[in-house]
C-alpha cells in the first residue's frame, strides 16, 4: 500500500510567479499547480493536499505559526498519515521549522521545503525540491529524525539549519556540523543523527520576545523600548564569543531588574557563546548579571526557542535550564 503524505501549502517562492504589471514575484500558484510540476508523484505516494495559506514567508507571524503548528499536529495525529511536508517561503523557513521541531513530539517525518527560483524563472527549483522532500518523507530512514529541511538534495535538521545565501539554490546549510544526509537516486541517505533533541511541551508561546543585534559603539537607548513595551524576553546577538559594548550594560541591567529574560547568542556565523571574558560587557560579566547563554543558535532561532520556553514556564531556573540545555 502506498504511504500517505499530507502536503501543507503555506506560500513562498515555490508558489510564486512574476506579475508582468510590476515585474516582481508574488504568490500565484495553487497547490494543484505546484504538485503538477512534480512528475510521477501519484505513483509514489497518496497525497493529501492541505491548503493553509499563500503567504510570502515574511508575512508569517507568530500567530500564523501557531495555527500552522496546530494543523501539523492534527495531521501527524491522524493514523492514516505517514508523513507531513510543509511548503514554505525560505526567508523565515528556519524559524517555522525550528518551532515545529521544539513543539511537536512525533517520530513521523515532518519536512519543510521551498524554492529559490519562482515559477516564471528558468530552472524553477520547486519541483526538484518537492520531489526530494517526498523521497525523504517516504524513507523509513527519516523516522524519528526531528523536523527536517530538504532543499537542493540536502537533508538538514531544523535545529541546525539556517538560510546562508540570498540567491543560491544551495542556501540552506548547517554551518556548524553539516547536513544529516542527502537525497540521491530518489533515496534519503543519512550520515549522522542529532544526539540530543529538545522538546518543549507547550501549546502556547510568548510573543513578546525581541531580538537585538550588537554593533561597535552601540548604547542602551533601544533597551528602554523593550522594557517600556513589556517585553518578556530579549535575545542579544552579541559580539564574538558573547560580549557587548559597555554602554549596553546599563540597559541589560534595567531589563533584568524588570524581570525580562535576556538571552545571549553571537552575531558570528558559527561557534558557541561562552563566559570567556571578564571585562565590562564581557561574557563573564553578563553571566554574573543573570544573562542566559544560547550556544551556537543564530539570533532568530534563539528567539523562537525563548518564545516557546516562556510559553511553557515562568520559573527562572527552569527557563535557564531549558535555554541552555545541550549547549
Ligand atoms: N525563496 C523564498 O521563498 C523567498 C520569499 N521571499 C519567501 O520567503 O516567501
Amino acid at each position: 500500500m502506498k504511504k500517505r503524505i499530507a502536503i501543507i501549502f503555506t506560500g513562498g517562492t515555490i508558489a510564486m510567479k512574476i506579475d508582468p504589471s510590476i515585474h516582481a514575484a508574488i504568490p500565484a500558484l495553487n497547490a494543484e499547480e505546484i504538485i503538477g510540476t512534480v512528475k510521477n508523484i501519484q505513483d509514489m505516494a497518496e497525497i493529501k493536499v492541505v491548503n493553509f495559506s499563500n503567504l510570502p514567508s515574511p508575512h508569517i507571524d507568530l500567530d500564523i505559526l501557531m495555527d500552522l503548528y496546530s494543523l501539523v499536529k492534527a495531521e501527524i495525529e491522524d493514523d492514516k498519515t505517514d508523513a507531513v511536508i510543509i511548503t514554505h517561503g525560505t526567508d523565515t523557513l528556519e524559524e517555522t521549522a525550528y518551532l515545529l521541531d521544539l513543539l511537536l513530539n512525533t517520530k513521523k517525518p515532518v519536512i519543510l521545503v521551498g524554492a529559490m527560483r519562482n515559477f516564471s524563472e528558468l530552472g524553477y527549483d520547486g519541483s526538484s525540491n518537492l520531489s526530494a522532500a517526498i523521497c525523504t518523507a517516504l524513507s523509513p530512514n527519516s523516522i524519528d529524525k526531528g523536523v527536517l529541511v530538504v532543499m537542493n538534495n540536502e537533508i538538514n535538521a531544523a535545529s541546525e539549519v539556517t538560510k546562508t545565501n540570498t540567491l543560491s539554490l544551495d542556501t540552506f546549510k548547517s554551518p556548524e556540523f553539516g547536513p544529516l544526509g542527502i537525497v540521491d537516486n530518489d533515496e534519503a541517505l543519512y550520515y549522522r543523527n542529532i544526539i540530543q533533541r529538545q522538546h518543549i511541551e507547550t501549546n502556547k508561546i510568548e510573543k513578546r520576545v525581541g531580538l537585538l543585534k550588537c554593533c561597535a559603539g552601540m548604547d542602551a537607548d533601544i533597551m528602554d523600548y523593550y522594557i517600556n513595551n513589556n517585553y518578556k524576553g530579549l535575545i542579544i546577538e552579541a559580539l564574538g564569543r558573547g560580549n557587548v559594548p559597555p554602554n549596553l550594560v546599563p540597559g541589560i541591567k534595567r531589563a533584568l531588574s524588570n524581570n525580562m529574560i535576556v538571552g545571549l547568542v553571537s552575531r558570528c556565523n558559527t561557534g558557541r557563546v561562552l563566559y570567556t571574558y571578564g571585562y565590562e560587557g564581557g561574557g563573564k560579566h553578563l553571566r554574573n548579571l543573570g544573562v542566559i547563554f544560547g550556544g551556537n543558535l543564530p539570533g532568530q532561532k534563539a528567539r523562537i526557542k525563548l518564545c516557546a520556553i516562556l510559553g511553557y514556564t515562568q520559573d527562572k531556573e527552569e527557563i535557564k535550564n531549558l535555554f541552555e540545555i545541550n549547549l
